[in-house]
């Protein structure tokens, strides 16, 4: 892992002439998923001799504010990140920022941001391309380890994650932003020019990342980062070991100290100082729904009592309880193994999750027998992802643990709970342990009214609430679906009567910001399913599409007139 940058480039200036006609690679698409399917390969090789460097050694992750790398120096408090599957394994010791830290990598962001977005654009995408092409060969099996140790992933979800996801944020991104500069005002009256100018946020960018993904990461500090704008990072203590390693493959790649600074601490005390600053020009954030509300309400009391000097962008992406409908017209054996990965890969902990599922009567028996005589044959259980990574057996069975505790105590309440609620049957599962690792088993309840909280509170585990829904009334189960809860993140239909899918298309429209048809509600690929959910899941600025890009900038119009007056006066002024 590279030492700060430390070179200065104010110095000079560039002298370009054609930067207009400047195009990012044409070569940009999505990078292809190694399929890890047989561990005597060089990939499965390269891989545990990662897995056994992060499990041998367990590593200090230190603070990067403005390039520098602080580590605890006694001062510090450490936060150990531990194997989610083996919670007796420190991962790593994770340095946590002091008041006068979080002070330094603001005042950090603050002076890395000249220098930064008078870089010329194709400069700043350098640097992501280059830590795209980083990640996905050089580092890959480092950064799989880090995440799969880390997080609790199995290989190939943390190959959709850390891998492809994260490095095709970064070179779509700059495909993404070179459109967006591309665009400028239609029309130009004879004798002026209209140009638009695509200028960073004033101030700095405030990025709070979630445990769940690491791309997520990847996209908090790189979309605005790549427009031009420097970043205060607080990671999720529960994902610090990956987190760190993206931040040292962007400086590897050449990011200037002071883009983006790294500061794992106590959440609320980073978050309120942070807040408190007048030059706070947005936050970008992702994770749960009360939290986010909680900042929103900052933020708001904020700019109210005239903290800021601009009102500072707010771009969340929150919770869901995302639904499964099945019609009576659907193959119910596809909708049967959609709805496994679906609810259960990655231990339910995507935010794009199936968490509530909804059964035609008629179909109802034999979907859940196809459903639960596979999670039996297949034995679907939670693997000890922290066994031998030598056998490397383990690390390829489908479910893992949960992240941490607090997870684990809180999914643990929800299935005895569901034990005593006269409403509720435990249809399948309602296992966990946590004497070893953080493991809960795929459990599917059943709830006997479609309004019961179980329907409409996010778990963010492996547990399936379904409810069965007489065949004829398809039209109420879309209004029921639509006003169950607060979220809209994504959701999915089964059918294949053309009719019962329009119809659900049209009812759902404002249900989920993902709508999915025939396929599971997990697993948007990024420039493909732009990602994102409206009402209480977040603002849906759609991450992984173009749109996102235009938040972390502010536009200036510049009219320039080449006519030189001759009078003030209007001809209706004449008489
Ligand atoms: N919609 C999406 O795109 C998306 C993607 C991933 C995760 N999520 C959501 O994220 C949640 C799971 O992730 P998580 O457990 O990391 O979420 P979380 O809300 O607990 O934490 C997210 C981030 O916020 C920080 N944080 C926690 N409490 C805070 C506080 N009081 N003040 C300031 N910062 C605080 C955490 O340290 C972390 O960095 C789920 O609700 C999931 O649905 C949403
Ligand atoms: N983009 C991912 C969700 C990320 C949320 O945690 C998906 O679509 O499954």
């Amino acid at each position: 892992m590279l030492a700060a940058r430390n070179f200065k480039f104010t110095h000079f200036k560039r002298t370009v002439s054609q930067l207009a006609h400047i195009k990012p690679p044409k070569h940009i698409k999505n990078e292809p998923i190694k399929p890890f399917r047989s561990t005597d390969s060089k990939d499965w090789d390269l891989l545990r001799a990662s897995l056994m460097k992060f499990k041998s050694s367990s590593l200090e992750v230190p603070l990067v504010i403005n390039g520098e790398r602080i580590y605890d120096n006694n001062e510090r408090s450490l936060f150990p990140q531990t194997n989610p599957a083996n919670h007796q394994q420190v991962l790593a010791n994770v340095t946590q920022a002091t008041e006068k830290d979080v002070r330094n990598a603001v005042k950090a962001a603050k002076e890395a941001k000249e220098d930064w977005y008078k870089l010329p654009f194709y400069d700043r995408s350098a640097i992501f391309l280059k830590a795209a092409d980083l990640i996905s060969t050089k580092y890959r099996y480092d950064m799989l380890a880090a995440t799969m140790l880390g997080q609790g992933k199995n290989v190939y979800q943390a190959e959709i994650d850390c891998i492809t996801e994260l490095s095709d944020f970064f070179r779509y991104y700059v495909k993404y932003a070179s459109d967006l500069y591309a665009q400028q005002p239609a029309e130009s009256a004879e004798g002026t020019w209209n140009k638009a100018e695509y200028r960073p946020l004033e101030g700095f960018v405030y990025a709070v990342s979630p445990f769940n993904f690491t791309a997520i990461a990847a996209n908090l500090v790189g979309a605005p980062a790549l427009m031009g704008n420097t970043v205060v990072w607080k990671p999720s203590q529960t994902a610090a070991l990956s987190n760190y390693l993206l931040m040292t493959v962007l400086e590897e790649a050449g990011l200037p100290k002071g883009v983006i600074n790294f500061i794992p601490g106590d959440p609320v005390q980073v978050t309120n100082q942070v807040l408190a600053d007048k030059d706070f020009g947005a936050l970008h954030f992702t994770g749960s729904t009360n939290v986010f509300k909680s900042l929103y309400g900052k933020i708001q009391s904020g700019v109210v009592e005239g903290k800021y000097r601009d009102y500072p962008r707010i771009i969340g992406e929150t919770g869901g309880k995302n639904f499964h409908l099945v019609h009576p017209s659907a193959n119910i054996s596809h909708a049967v193994l959609s709805t496994i990965r679906g609810t259960f890969e990655f231990q339910g902990q995507k935010c794009s999750a199936a968490s509530r599922l909804y059964l035609p009567e008629s179909k109802s028996e034999e979907f859940l027998s196809d459903m639960f005589g596979i999670l039996q044959q297949q034995n679907i259980v939670p693997v000890n992802t922290s066994a031998s990574p030598i056998s490397g057996g383990n690390l390829r069975g489908f479910l893992g643990p949960v992240i941490h505790e607090q997870s684990f105590d809180k999914l643990a309440k929800v299935i005895e709970d569901a034990k005593k609620d006269p409403e509720l049957e435990i249809l399948y599962g309602g296992q966990y342990d946590k004497s070893q690792g953080w493991f809960v088993g795929p459990t599917v309840i059943k709830a006997k009214r479609p309004d019961h909280p179980y329907m409409s509170t996010e778990f963010f585990g492996p547990i399936l609430t379904v409810y069965e829904y007489p065949d004829l009334e398809f039209n109420k189960i879309c209004d029921i679906i639509d006003k169950t809860s607060q979220y809209a993140l994504t959701g999915a239909i089964f059918a294949k009567d053309r009719k019962a899918i329009e119809y659900a298309d049209e009812k759902l429209k404002f249900s989920a910001g993902n709508f999915y048809i025939n396929d599971k509600c997990t697993g948007a690929v990024v420039s493909q399913q732009w990602f994102g959910g409206a009402r209480m899941s977040g603002t849906d600025d759609k991450a992984g599409g173009p749109n996102i890009l235009s938040r972390f900038v502010s536009i200036r119009n510049t009219k320039e007139n080449f006519y030189e007056l001759t009078d003030f006066k209007y001809p209706s002024n004449y008489e």
